[in-house]
């Protein structure tokens, strides 16, 4: 584990969902994802800047293939700094784990800037919900023990919250009682950090602020009850953590990049 403490805010950048896939044509209901991601990455570099950390929240791929995780890691190399990858359920959790190791992007957390980060794997092989094992959780509560002192950023790909849209409430995170209640003994978390449901969100969950981020390809309409899509451009999140354990966070699109999303699909 690496510490370092600096005077200046930890600048992090959340990058999720960008389901990359083999060939370059890959494309998710009519977007190219390598073009999708590629314009975020511009975006990041025009708005914000060099990020100091990276945060990839899962479903990296579409097609769980090795292309595509490389892919990933050579596009990373714009920015000049670590990365720690995540499942999601599209993704292959001991391909991606076996490839993040080439790109030293496989730590499950990490000190830096004064704050501490867990990344969490919720995917289950062959499902599309979430499920924090025992083991995860055992991890969960140990690192957080470890730093009771650091404000805390845990990541995961899935939803432990109802957001509001039914068809999602079936894919979100099963045993969300058991996350909770570990999240509960360690009042350090300040940050419960997703991606999975592509769309903006921020809740409040007694001293935890939840945010989940819009994907670096498609978007979900927010608050339907059924699968539906909404042709808002690909985005990011940025934070800016200060060691005092205050932070500022938002929302950032790449509103120039043209795509033709397939509006009337019902799935995929
Ligand atoms: N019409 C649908 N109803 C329910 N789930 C869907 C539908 N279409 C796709 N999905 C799944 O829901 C998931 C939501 O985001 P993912 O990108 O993980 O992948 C999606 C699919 O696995």
């Amino acid at each position: 584990m690496t510490i370092a403490h600096t005077a200046h805010p930890l600048k992090v950048l959340q990058l999720t969902d960008p389901h990359l896939m083999a060939s370059a044509d890959g494309a998710l209901l009519g977007v190219n994802t390598r073009d999708s991601l590629a314009a975020v990455i511009d975006e990041v570099l025009r708005n914000h800047g060099q990020p100091d950390l990276i945060l990839a929240t899962g479903d990296l791929t579409q097609d769980a293939s090795s292309e595509a995780y490389r892919y990933f890691g050579e596009q990373l190399k714009a920015f000049n700094c670590p990365s720690l990858w995540i499942a999601g359920n599209h993704d292959d959790s001991d391909l991606l784990a076996s490839i993040a190791a080439e790109f030293q992007a496989e730590q499950k957390q990490l000190v830096q800037g004064g704050w501490h980060f867990v990344m969490l794997d919720s995917s289950v092989h062959g499902k599309v919900f979430g499920e924090l094992s025992q083991p995860e959780l055992a991890f969960l509560d140990e690192s957080l023990s470890q730093h009771p002192e650091l404000p805390t950023m845990v990541c995961l790909h899935h939803h432990p919250v109802d957001i509001g849209s039914d068809w999602m409430e079936k894919i979100g995170l099963k045993n969300r009682d058991a996350f909770w209640q570990v999240i509960d003994r360690h009042p350090q978390v300040k940050i419960v950090l997703w991606g999975h449901i592509h769309q903006d969100l921020q809740q409040q969950r007694n001293s935890v602020q939840l945010l989940a981020t819009p994907s670096t390809c498609i978007q979900f309409a927010t608050g339907s009850s059924k699968f539906a899509v909404e042709p808002l451009a690909p985005g990011y999140r940025w934070f800016e953590l200060e060691a005092s354990g205050q932070y500022s966070t938002e929302v950032c699109r790449a509103n120039g990049f043209e795509f033709d999303l397939d509006e009337k699909s019902t799935g995929y």
